[in-house]
């Protein structure tokens, strides 16, 4: 189900997709598919592996071709020059690619590329825009590391405030926290979120952690095999019975204040459950 509000194009929108498919080899991987994302939106794009979720917001970023009807601030992605898309639109990649021996601050001041003059060199105002996103990560002690050397959550880290670094209207995320603790994936989202309030910055997130995902975005888009199963709120999205169809998957959907809460369930007790073997715990429950 799509309602109709999230369709219909407007101005508002700084993403318009109608009947966008996008191809991988010879196989169709997003199909048909149809969604809006307004100005200053966090919309989380959602489904099993292979869903098409990367594919998606390549296509968007103007990396894959898409056929259908793309628009980005009303553009076509490919039709707008690199530099002028990279101001629009900054993706930070699942899989991003690090040059051997680059450090970090080189890596997150890449960002800066499309601002950069006519010779190339940065500027008072690209170094202040470096540090500036530097210290709001948190990233002040890796900066002169070779980025190759960090660890997966700090790299996730420094690949955000490379994209911060580009301004962008739509900040398009591919699992952002995957490589996150959980003090970093509420820092590294709340970031995120400010920005929203500060800028009016617009965000398409892939994201698997459903619970996560369901505290930060408005809307819900749920792909399985290249196609919208659903697009509306999370409450309206995560029920336990659509999870179970989508993803296979069993859990239980709870509702709480902050959002749905989506929990795992297991097929089968375990055979001994752990607290029968904690001699100060013996059947007890906390
Ligand atoms: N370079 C490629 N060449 C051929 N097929 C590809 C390529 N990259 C991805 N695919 C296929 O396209 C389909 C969609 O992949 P995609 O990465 O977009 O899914 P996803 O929803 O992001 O998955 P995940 O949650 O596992 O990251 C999958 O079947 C995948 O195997």
């Amino acid at each position: 189900m799509t309602p109709a509000s999230t369709t219909n194009p407007t101005s508002a929108d700084v993403l318009s997709c109608r009947g966008v498919g996008v191809h991988r080899g010879d196989n169709a991987v997003v199909s048909d598919l149809t969604m809006t994302v307004r100005t200053g939106e966090w919309v989380a794009l959602v489904g099993p592996n292979g869903a098409g979720k990367t594919s998606l917001l390549h296509a968007v970023a103007g990396l894959l071709p898409a056929t259908g009807e793309l628009r980005v601030d009303g553009h076509h992605p490919m039709a707008l020059g690199r530099r002028a898309l990279a101001r629009v639109v900054a993706l930070m990649p699942q899989r991003p690619v690090v040059p051997p021996g680059m450090s970090a601050r080189h890596l997150i001041a890449l960002g800066r590329t499309p601002y950069l003059g006519r010779f190339a060199t940065e500027s008072a105002a690209d170094r202040d825009a470096v540090d500036h996103e530097i210290a709001r990560l948190g990233l002040a002690g890796f900066a002169d590391r070779p980025a190759d050397q960090l660890s997966g959550g700090e790299l996730q880290r420094c690949i955000l405030a490379r994209a911060l670094c580009q301004q962008p209207r739509l900040l398009l995320l591919d699992e952002p926290t995957s490589a996150l603790d959980i003090g970093h994936q509420q820092t590294v989202l709340d970031l995120v979120d400010e920005l929203r309030a500060e800028r009016g910055l617009t965000v398409l997130a892939a994201m698997h952690d459903l619970t996560l995902a369901a505290q930060y975005a408005d809307r819900m888009v749920l792909l399985d095999q290249g196609r919208v199963v659903h697009d509306g709120p999370p409450a309206d999205v995560l029920s336990a019975a659509r999870l179970g169809a989508t993803y296979g998957a069993r859990v239980e959907v709870l509702d709480r204040p902050a959002g749905p809460a989506v929990v795992p369930i297991r097929a089968t007790q375990p055979p001994h459950p752990r607290a029968a073997h904690r001699p100060d715990q013996l059947g007890g429950t906390r």
